[in-house]
């Protein structure tokens, strides 16, 4: 693989990235070591560390791949990386089969529908029978969708939920995945991987509209804090149990919700688990408006159709310049948040309540 044509951003590297742990086939380990190789020589350069023993395979086998590349650019790694993840991903689309209306719906995604219409484009969670739980390739499935609504012709975006429920939060079973490295290694990726989930939320660049469908759980509340505008459907409540967890606040929540609704109503959310119906959700400034849900989507869609059609680069703009006063600001909070969560994460208090409600235990 060789791309010498163009120069890949490190934007367009880390799409890459994120890509790659999308893919549906396992490109093998020919491939696999090939892309470790890569990564490491764009983001590190040449190889400098000792070479594993012999017995030590894995590592050889990788140590051997890296090597290889010599001195080979930076940013020519970082190309070929670019090239060989696109070759992968546009290989498992051609074999993969096109269905009906694909040039408005965006495949490839497993736990999401996309679709580009009338100048909105709309990300739907889709995983009903779940209540829409966000699991760790969902969470990297939302942030593709948002980089790439960043980026397309529509006007505005949506995010929603097929089902009943608008979003459960965190799938619980993330906590039952831990890698060889142990709980450590698992709550320091998770922690990089909220940030950076967070972070696509605070640099979203234009309109971003939550349509609240159903009930909504811990992440999928405290992110509307970041949303321009929210609706919501009388059948709608607002969940953060994070002490009855164990957990601390995350989706900037310790910082929007007490600007939202003052300091005394997001103590009682984000620290006592205080449940709100929609109704005290849209007095207490976290919601826009609240529909009866026999028209809440008639409503809602009525309304964004008209507003996508807004000229597009005066919405824009509005949204930074509200925005862009905050931004960094709302990065403190966000790096912040991670931090504490990561010890979170290993304490008994939360590690006890993912167990108890996986076990049948407990529930909300
Ligand atoms: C070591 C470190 C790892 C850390 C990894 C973290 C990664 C980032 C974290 C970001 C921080 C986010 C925090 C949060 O979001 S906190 C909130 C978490 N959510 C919950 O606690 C909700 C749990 N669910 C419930 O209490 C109930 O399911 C609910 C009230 C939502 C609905 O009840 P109902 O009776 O109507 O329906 P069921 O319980 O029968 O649900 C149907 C099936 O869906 C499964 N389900 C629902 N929600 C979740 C969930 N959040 N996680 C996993 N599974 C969920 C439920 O188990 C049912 O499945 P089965 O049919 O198979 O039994």
């Amino acid at each position: 693989v060789s791309g010498t044509a163009m120069r890949a951003s490190q934007e367009d590297f880390e799409n890459a990235m994120n890509q790659v742990k999308l893919l549906k086939k396992d490109p093998g380990n020919e491939v696999k070591l090939k892309l470790y190789a890569l990564y490491k020589q764009a983001t590190e350069g040449p190889c400098s560390i000792p070479k594993p023993g012999v017995f030590d395979l894995t590592n050889k086998a990788k140590w051997d791949a890296w090597n290889v590349l010599g001195n080979l650019p930076k940013e020519t790694a970082r190309q070929n990386y670019v090239d060989l993840v696109s070759s992968l991903t546009s290989s498992s689309k051609s074999s993969s089969q096109a269905k009906p209306g694909a040039d408005r719906e965006r495949q490839g995604y497993e736990n999401l529908v996309v679709t580009s219409e009338d100048g909105i484009t709309k990300i739907m969670l889709n995983r009903p029978i779940k209540k829409n739980a966000i699991s760790t390739q969902m969470y990297h499935e939302i942030m593709l969708a948002l980089k790439t609504a960043s980026k397309d012709d529509s006007t505005i975006t949506v995010l929603t939920g097929n089902g009943d429920y608008y979003c459960s939060g965190n799938d619980l079973t993330n906590f039952t995945d831990i890698p060889a490295g142990g709980v450590e290694e698992k709550a320091k990726n998770s922690a990089l991987m909220l940030r950076d989930f967070v972070g696509c939320f605070i640099d979203f660049p234009k309109p971003l509209i939550a349509v609240v469908n159903g009930p909504a759980v811990g992440i999928g509340v405290t992110t509307l804090g970041l949303f321009d505008v929210v609706y919501a459907s009388d059948k709608a409540t607002f969940h953060t149990p994070f002490g009855h967890l164990g957990l601390s606040p995350e989706g900037c929540s310790s910082y929007t919700f007490p600007k939202i609704m003052g300091p005394a109503k997001a103590a009682e959310m984000l620290i006592f688990g205080k449940k709100l119906t929609a109704r005290e959700a849209c007095a207490q400034g976290l919601v826009t408006e609240v529909f009866p849900d026999s028209i809440f989507q008639k409503e809602v869609w009525t309304r964004l159709k008209a507003y996508s059609k807004l000229p597009p680069n005066a919405m824009r703009v509005s949204k930074q310049v509200i925005r862009n006063t905050e931004k960094e600001k709302l990065h403190a909070v966000n790096a912040e948040e991670c931090r504490v969560l990561r010890e979170r994460w290993m304490s008994d208090e939360c590690i006890n309540a993912a167990m108890n409600f996986l076990s049948r235990r407990a529930k909300l």
